[in-house]
């Protein structure tokens, strides 16, 4: 491929990528969620048809509110109340991932969702761990690799987030790399969980949250100055401390100005936003502007299954939209190595290894 080649949702595909932002409860294959609705009992489904049941969990979760959006996972969770249906999702969202080119990824789940019918939480992040142990497994049987690291959510309108951020860093060298706190936003400040989150502080932990996605800049403040986050997910309405004119200046406030200056990883996520209202569109995603302005944005995927996406159609997406060539899809994909919960020398060995080597032929002017 020539450095002109404009990147194709195929050519994505092989492309060697990172993915920060990924819920496993949100990734399921809709064949999976009938299979484990028939197997463990789970009745509640809206229709069994494979098919059918795609197009709801899309439809659905096209709602304009993150409440609302937020209701399909009463399915998904409710098939996966079983160690084996969990390590199931796990194996098979390692597979999935890995075929579409990703090369690391941290996969986020709320074990506490999982407890309905009697499981432990240990089991619960057990369960998961093994999962994917198997999924790797079996992606390096067909001659690939991906590295995965799981984030461990607490939801923001239960009273756990202590008691699972514990668990991450009890979990940290079985293959947990953080923790993160998810659920509705509005009514919910990130400031509830301050014990939480300086639990994992002081244990040299690392965390991420949920925070100005459908609530506006008071939460990504909070996250940052009071919570101490390290990444923001999603953090799209930062753009709302941005002045832009119609001559193309900009202005940054101080906590906009603050976010690009401490370089704090924005992990953004295009469908969903556009799903949850968060943008008006993919055109109207304020990711142009974040990435023009240089902030550390990442490209992530949220929820595949609520979404219809995988990374590469997020990427073309945002090709097609924005024009965006090798270049800028090698520097979103460098901007999330450098952001991920694992140790230093192993990001620069996947940077450095894995992603540059791979694109290398196709860019061919010096990134920033
Ligand atoms: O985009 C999101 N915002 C807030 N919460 C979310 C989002 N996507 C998924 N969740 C919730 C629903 C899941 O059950 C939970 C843990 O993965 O996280
Ligand atoms: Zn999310």
């Amino acid at each position: 491929m020539s450095t002109r080649t404009v990147p194709t949702l195929q050519a994505l595909r092989s492309a060697p990528k990172v993915l920060l932002h990924d819920h496993l409860d949100g990734g399921l294959r809709p064949r999976t969620v009938v299979e484990l609705a028939e197997s463990t009992g789970y009745r509640g489904l809206p229709t069994t048809d494979v098919a059918e049941l795609s197009r709801w969990f899309q439809q659905a979760a096209d709602s304009g509110s993150l409440e609302s959006y937020l209701e399909t996972f009463a399915h998904t969770c409710g098939v996966m109340q079983t160690e084996d249906a969990l390590a199931r999702v796990a194996a098979e969202c390692v597979e999935d991932l890995a075929a579409d080119g990703v090369v690391y990824a941290e996969v986020r789940y709320a074990p506490e969702l999982f407890v309905e019918r009697g499981l432990k939480l240990e089991a619960v992040i057990e369960a998961v761990l093994s999962g994917i142990a198997e999924g790797k497994r079996r992606v390096e049987r067909r001659g690939h690799r991906i590295h995965v690291g799981s984030l461990l959510c607490a939801m923001r309108q239960h009273a756990r987030a202590l008691e699972i951020a514990e668990l991450a860093v009890r979990y940290r060298d079985a293959g947990v790399v953080g923790f993160d706190i998810a659920g509705p936003e509005a009514g919910f400040p990130p400031t509830r969980n301050l014990d939480a989150f300086e639990y994992i502080r002081v244990n040299n932990a690392h965390f991420t949250i949920h925070a100005g996605e459908a609530f506006g800049l008071a939460s990504i403040w909070e996250a940052i100055q009071h919570c101490g986050a390290e990444r923001l997910g999603h953090g799209v309405r930062i753009v709302d401390d941005i002045k832009a004119s119609p001559d193309g200046a900009t202005e940054l406030g101080r906590l906009a100005a603050y976010v690009r200056d401490r370089r704090i990883p924005l992990e953004i996520c295009p469908s969903s936003n556009v799903q949850t209202g968060a943008a008006a569109s993919i055109a109207e995603h304020p990711i142009g502007l974040l990435a023009k302005l240089r902030f550390r944005v990442t490209v992530n995927t949220d929820n595949r299954l609520m979404s219809g996406c995988t990374l590469s159609s997020e990427f073309a997406a945002l090709v097609d939209t924005f024009g965006y060539g090798w270049a800028d899809v090698q520097w979103f994909t460098i901007n999330a190595m450098k952001s991920a919960f694992i140790d230093f020398d192993q990001r620069l060995d996947i940077i450095n290894n894995v992603i540059k080597p791979w694109y290398s032929d196709l860019v061919s002017k010096p990134l920033l």
